[in-house]
């Protein structure tokens, strides 16, 4: 479990975090969003005592990080997968840490197989990918098999394969009773990943809640609606003050609308339907109208954010 209350830090003139508070609970996966800036790393070096809050509190199991006796066996992160000596083997330099924190080797060998590092465990770290340094990192934080785990931004730079294989590893720890808090400025990954979210801007609280009430809650209503007939359709829907348009040649899209509230305009009017359907609402589209005040750099509108299958 972790526990933030008011935390806040202040780096000269620049408030990184101001006056967060949260829980990350055990058994789920947390995930901590904001753009670029917003304060994740931050509160997440705090949370690890590796920053010093300007005031405020950041627990881990009741406790602040310093304090606790055997820091690796409660709490295991992963911050900065480049922070390694490249001459050593990935094995080797598990075992060093093993050996610091009182952990077996054959421990070492465990946690290599569950990262899936396999033979690479046995190579300099110096030739490993970007996702082999990933997986290193995630095997260095289970290592003394803590209940508390933070990854910060795991997924960046990975394909395909090693998202959905760090997707998986966080549901299945999640589902082991581990406290589970991982940070993303990936929308679609989060959406996918996270049964609860913390969502930051300019290091100040947005949202905190199931990422399902956050995508309900924020998720304006559209429907997508097809017919043979519709410019009759359209225009009908335009009378009854719905904000229809046209997306494609037989297809109308209704903003902050049901599917019922359009069945009904159609079948008054006895226009056919070929389908009818409410339209999710995306993360993205909650997202950007959550932290929309909150970025420092907007792009362009060209400049759109990058959209689930893009992040993929
Ligand atoms: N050591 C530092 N000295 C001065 N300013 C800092 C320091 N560390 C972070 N900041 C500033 O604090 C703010 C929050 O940064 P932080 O890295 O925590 O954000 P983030 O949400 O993790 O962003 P990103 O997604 O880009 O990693 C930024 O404005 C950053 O420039």
């Amino acid at each position: 479990m972790i526990t933030v209350r008011a935390l806040t830090k202040r780096y000269g003139g620049v408030l990184a975090v101001d006056g967060l508070s949260f829980d990350v609970e055990p058994g789920m996966v947390t995930g901590f969003l904001g753009p670029n800036g917003a304060g994740k790393s931050t509160t997440m070096r705090m949370i690890l005592g590796l920053d010093r809050p300007t005031s405020g509190q950041a627990l881990v199991n009741g406790r602040a990080f310093a304090t606790l006796t055997e820091p690796l066996r409660e709490v295991g992160a992963l911050l900065d997968p480049g922070a390694v000596h490249p001459g050593r083997t990935g094995r080797s330099h598990l075992r060093v840490a093993a050996r610091a924190n009182g952990v077996s080797a054959r421990r070492v060998d465990e946690v290599i197989d569950q990262v899936g590092l396999g033979r690479a465990a046995g190579r300099r770290i110096k030739g490993y990918s970007l996702g082999m340094r990933q997986r290193l990192g995630i095997a260095a934080a289970l290592l003394a098999d803590p209940r508390v785990l933070l990854f910060d931004e795991p997924m960046n730079g990975l394909d395909l394969d090693g998202i959905r294989w760090i997707r998986g590893l966080l549901r299945r720890l999640a589902d082991e009773g581990h406290t589970v808090l991982v940070s993303s400025h990936l929308l679609s990954e989060m959406q996918q990943t996270a049964d609860r979210l913390v969502v930051i801007g300019r290091g100040r609280m947005i949202a905190d809640a199931t990422t399902d009430d956050i995508l309900r809650g924020l998720g304006q209503l559209r429907v997508r609606v097809r017919s043979a007939q519709p410019d009759a359709l359209l225009a009908r829907l335009q009378e009854r003050g719905l904000a229809a348009r046209r997306v494609e040649a037989n297809e109308l899209e209704v903003e902050d609308s049901t599917a019922e509230a359009v069945g009904e305009v159609a079948n008054s009017f006895h226009i056919p339907l070929h389908h009818l359907s409410d339209v999710p609402p995306s993360l993205e589209h909650a997202y950007l109208e959550l932290t929309g005040n909150s970025v420092d750099y907007h792009g362009r509108p060209a400049e759109r954010a990058t959209t689930p299958e893009e992040a993929l």
